[in-house]
């Protein structure tokens, strides 16, 4: 089995290549980053470092990868004759890899090898925006023979990967917890029992408990956080204002997920606060700047902030710490954060109401938009 992986940055090499690799699979990482390619392919493994009171390492083996500009040509290759394709790249990229995946699969066209594509990115249906991406460069008879015999399956990935401090440039820290999860019948090929892999029926709710819980609350701590200038999760998690901000957030987002999806309240209670204690890692530096990173993409209309004050909004609720949140992402103004900059400019010159009408997609008289503005 091969697999072609979009992306060896923290989550690609720090999780979904290791657990791949641990399957069986070769892994073929497709990157834009020429230094971690080259050393891939001298080394052809690396090392994950459980980051944990019991520590342990994992030795990923059967690697190797390409530049997924440069070597395109060989991608295409790889691609058409892989059993699966993943990505994690950012939702922002998938465009710019959605034109390789549609040569790939046209190669591949009299292959009649099924193959499942699964973009493993935090957004909701990531996996169906790349399939659409991908329709739209293809000509409509060719994708009809293209996709009876490709799955694109959503899916959900949960594993905190801080960016690498490390000397060796593939070497990668990851906490110990982790999950995947797919949507199953959307499968064509032989990618149903992957080892460490939990399939489902349906993703969205487990989608959106996992971005609404694990990614909110990741949100809350960053933003307040930043407010108060600390410098990683952990120092914002052991800041007692940021900390009860981080569960006082979750517990509307509980609202929202329970009464949406009809999750257990207390197994919910107890999902937050395993993820509360994997945020207060202590064998983990995950900086405030990586996990706000993106604030127009995290203040989307489906992302992590506005959609659980929507639902709250339009449960009869009113969103508090929510709205605190998304007044504090507004002020989220990192240097090297493209995102973050492109926000303070649109906010100097259209002013806090129209940036964030902007950015979120809501309407000007939503109530989210008067209640902050
Ligand atoms: N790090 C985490 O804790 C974590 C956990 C779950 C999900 N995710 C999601 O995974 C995705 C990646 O996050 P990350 O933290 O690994 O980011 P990252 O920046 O470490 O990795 C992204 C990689 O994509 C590469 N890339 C950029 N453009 C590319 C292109 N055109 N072709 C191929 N590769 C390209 C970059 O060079 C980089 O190596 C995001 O959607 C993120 O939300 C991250
Ligand atoms: O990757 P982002 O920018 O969508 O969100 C930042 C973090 O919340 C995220 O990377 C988490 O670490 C991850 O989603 C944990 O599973």
């Amino acid at each position: 089995m091969k697999a072609v992986h979009f992306g060896a940055g923290n989550i690609g090499r720090g999780f979904i290549g290791a657990l791949l690799s641990r399957a069986g699979y070769e892994v073929v990482f497709a990157d834009v980053n020429e230094a971690v390619i080259s050393e891939l392919n001298k080394r052809g493994e690396y090392t994950v470092t459980i980051a944990s009171v019991e520590g342990g390492q994992e030795h990923v083996t059967g690697v190797r990868g390409l530049h997924s500009s440069e070597d395109e040509a060989a991608l295409i290759e790889e691609i058409a004759t892989a059993d699966l394709v993943t990505t994690a790249v950012g939702p922002a990229i998938l465009k710019f890899i959605a034109p390789t995946l549609a040569k790939g699969l046209q190669q591949r066209a009299a292959n009649d090898k099924p193959l499942d594509v699964i973009a493993c990115e935090n957004a909701i249906r990531a996996t169906s925006t790349l399939k659409e991406y991908t329709k739209d460069l293809i000509p409509d008879d060719e994708w009809a023979a293209i996709i009876e015999a490709t799955g694109f399956a959503d899916a959900a990935v949960d594993r905190i990967v801080p960016n690498q401090k490390n000397e060796d440039i593939l070497a990668v820290s990851v906490e110990p917890f982790f999950e995947w999860v797919v949507e199953k019948p959307s499968l064509k090929g032989a990618n149903t029992s992957i080892e460490g892999v939990t399939y489902v029926d349906d993703l969205i709710p487990f989608i959106e408990r996992k971005l609404f819980t694990v990614n909110t609350g990741h949100a809350l701590a960053a933003y307040f956080g930043y407010a108060k200038s600390l410098t990683t999760i952990k120092e914002a998690m052991e800041d007692t204002e940021v900390k009860e901000k981080v569960q006082a957030g979750l517990n509307e987002t509980k609202q929202v997920l329970v009464q949406a999806y009809g999750f257990d309240q207390s197994e919910h209670e107890a999902y937050i606060q395993k993820i509360i204690r994997r945020f207060e890692n202590p064998y983990l530096s995950d900086d405030i700047v990586r996990v706000g990173r993106g604030p127009i993409r995290k203040l989307g209309f489906n992302d992590r902030l506005i959609k659980p004050a929507r639902m709250l909004a339009d449960q009869g609720q009113t969103p508090t710490v929510l709205l605190e949140v998304i007044e504090a992402a507004l002020h989220f103004d990192v240097a090297d954060d493209t995102e973050s900059q492109e926000l303070q400019k649109l906010i100097k010159e259209k002013g806090k109401k129209a940036a964030l009408v902007q950015v979120t997609g809501l309407e000007a008289d939503h109530p989210i938009i008067q209640v902050l503005t």
